[in-house]
């Protein structure tokens, strides 16, 4: 298949980061669940971790325009989005799996992928390709035509995933995708997840270290709202010690880091 190429994509990048937050405040509710963040990403799978309530939700819901922040700087692709700005740019060259999807139950995953192509205003001769390569690489064509109400939830996320992936984004935002993925599909959707990293922003949450260590070339760890520490899942290993909840270096190297985190926050 030859895909379009669109103007967008040909021009200089004029950017350094796909993704740039300074001082970003964003409110969940009455709260401000997002606290002062600063964050720059690059090309690549970022791993983001945090406790229950860190505000990781919240952030994914900011980068994906779907919340307005409060205050601070949030530039995506270069252009500012904190402002009243057209976003309809940068939303063409976003994916976002939400951590709950809405969908029409009576919708095959065909018709559901497509129309999530249509919402992204993709090019009509493109979409019924790029919906066949996005349900192969999530490996549900022989679901395609299947309607969603009659999918297993492990499967749903899968959905989901490939109607973040229909539109080739330039940025990818990942909430929870693993949730409800039997270990063989863990383990395809980290080549997955490999494969888009190469020329993709990929921020993907998560509570498993261990997915972070095989599928991700970066980690964030955030707290409180804010950024905690920004490194490689090699470093993240090399701050445990032996007395730091974990099963693995990782996993003690993330317990360490928000233990100093939160001593120094009291
Ligand atoms: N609608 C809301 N009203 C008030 N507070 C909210 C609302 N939504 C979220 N919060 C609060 O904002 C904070 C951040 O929530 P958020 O869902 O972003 O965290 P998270 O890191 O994604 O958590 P989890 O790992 O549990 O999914 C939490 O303290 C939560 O209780």
């Amino acid at each position: 298949m030859v895909r379009t190429v669109s103007a967008a994509e040909t021009a200089p990048q004029t950017y350094a980061w796909p993704v740039k937050a300074e001082g970003l405040r964003v409110q969940a509710g009455r709260h401000l669940a997002v606290n002062g963040l600063d964050l720059a990403l690059g090309t690549g799978v970022h791993g983001l971790l945090g406790p229950n309530g860190a505000g990781k939700t919240t952030m994914m819901r900011a980068l994906a325009t779907v919340v307005r922040p409060a205050d601070g700087r949030l530039e995506l692709l270069g252009q500012p989005v904190h402002t009243r700005a057209d976003l309809r740019g940068v939303r063409r060259a976003l994916g976002y799996l939400p951590q709950h999807f809405g969908f029409y139950p009576r919708f095959t995953v065909r018709e559901f992928v497509e129309y999530m192509a249509w919402l992204k205003e993709m090019p009509a001769g493109d979409v019924p390709g790029a919906v066949q390569r996005a349900i192969e690489r999530v490996g549900l064509a022989d679901r395609a035509d299947k309607k969603m109400k009659t999918l297993s939830g492990g499967m749903l996320r899968r959905v989901g995933i490939a109607q973040a992936i229909v539109n080739d984004p330039q940025i990818l935002l990942l909430d929870e995708p693993t949730v409800g993925l039997d270990p063989e599909q863990r383990m395809t959707f980290r080549d997955l997840l490999r494969e888009l990293g190469a020329d993709t922003c990929v921020l993907v949450s998560t509570h498993l270290v261990e997915d972070v260590v095989a599928a991700c070339t970066d980690v964030v760890l955030v707290d409180t709202g804010r950024l905690v520490w920004q490194g490689t899942p090699q470093e993240l290993a090399r701050w445990g010690a032996a007395g730091d909840a974990g099963d693995s270096p990782a996993e003690r190297g993330y317990s360490a880091l928000l233990r100093t985190h939160r001593a120094g926050t009291r």
